[in-house]
């Protein structure tokens, strides 16, 4: 990517405001902890590994800010800056991963010199933020497989670049494939509410030259119908021990619809992604976020202003409905418990 998601500077952040794309290429500064959970919740930084790289860099602010009271104070202020960030939102399990590994690292590392302690934090979100980048690179090596040579391909929301610090899960796997030199098509879906598939997807396709084209969701379903999808890929905000997979919204639709027609729908997500504590799919919180998503398009409002609205901004697609999942240890097929077990880190 030309445009860089994040990058950590000795006492700041700086994000590329996802918000303003692909109009605009404005970059958000982060001073504090404070700051960066706003950052997440108010979706200028946003997809699971992205957010999770970002959170990290979280809590090295807030040790940052926090350096000059005593170890006891400061560790309980961190600790409530851990809580903060984690709730900026709830479904994509890679911030609380991120988090709390940032956290122990406090914790092993805690009768260190200030000053130390400060330097082990720092690398600790840089080796966060760095082995993301190595993860998806590797998630493409394994997952390019599934593109045949003169095949589309549909994905859904945007897992590229952007919502991770670089390259991107299923958008990295299509775009491993694209760099490979197969013919492939993708397609894209706008991705309602946030149109994330419109502004962000679209604009890397675009950057790099890879053939695509722009649908609505409402138009899968004739184009898996007319055979002109011949495998899905989507990313993942969080994956319960047997499989099950909490995605953007529309997911679980898309889902469903690639096994009625036969076409292989695949999770591209890295291992941080699966949660091992929840057993299946009913246990993933889904965030909830503001009427205004729903209500408004670009700063117009399309509804009435008194109408009720609900937006779930993921849903949970079953394991039955996936044909693999693609992870930097290798691609993962049914059953999932099993699979997904064998590549846990203990
Ligand atoms: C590599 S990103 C995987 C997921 O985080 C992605 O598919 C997604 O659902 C992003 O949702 P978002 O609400 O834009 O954070």
């Amino acid at each position: 990517m030309k445009h860089q998601t994040m990058e950590l500077k000795k006492d700041e952040l700086v994000l590329l405001d996802q918000r303003k794309l692909p109009g605009k290429v404005e970059y958000y500064t982060a001073e504090d902890f404070r700051e960066v959970a706003e950052a997440i919740s108010k979706m200028v930084v946003r997809g699971a590994p992205a957010i999770g790289a970002v959170g990290a860099a979280g809590i090295y602010l807030a040790a940052l800010e926090y350096r000059k009271m005593s170890a006891q104070e400061a560790f309980q202020q961190v600790n409530k800056a851990a809580e903060i960030l984690k709730e900026a939102r709830p479904t994509a399990v890679n911030l609380s991963w991120a988090v709390d590994r940032m956290m122990r690292v406090l914790q092993k590392n805690k009768n260190k010199n200030r000053e130390a302690l400060l330097r082990v934090l720092e690398n600790e979100a840089r080796n966060i933020a760095q082995e993301d980048v190595e993860t998806n690179r590797q998630i493409g090596l394994y997952g390019h497989t599934v593109i045949s040579d003169n095949s589309s391909v549909l994905t859904h929301c945007n897992t590229g670049a952007l919502a991770t610090v670089d390259f991107g899960t299923a958008l990295g796997v299509i775009r491993e494939s694209f760099r490979r030199n197969k013919n492939i098509h993708v397609y894209a879906t706008e991705t309602r509410p946030r149109l994330q598939g419109a502004r962000l997807t679209a604009f890397e396709l675009v950057e790099e030259n890879i053939p695509a084209t722009l649908i609505v969701e409402s138009a899968v379903a004739p184009k898996l119908r007319a055979g002109e999808i011949d495998v899905v890929i989507v990313g993942a905000d969080r994956i319960a021990a047997n499989g099950d997979t909490a995605n953007k919204i529309g997911t679980y639709m898309i889902s469903e619809l690639a096994q009625l027609h036969s076409v292989p729908f695949y999770v591209a997500a890295p291992r941080s992604t699966v949660d091992y504590s929840l057993n299946s799919g009913q246990e993933i919180e889904i965030e909830r976020r503001s009427r205004e998503e729903v209500v408004n398009i670009g700063g117009s409002r399309i509804a009435p202003e008194d109408i009720t609205v609900d937006n779930p901004a993921f849903d949970i697609t079953p394991a039955e409905n996936i044909t693999g999942i693609i992870t930097e240890h290798g691609i993962i097929s049914p059953p999932f418990k099993s699979g997904l077990d064998e590549i846990k880190d203990d």
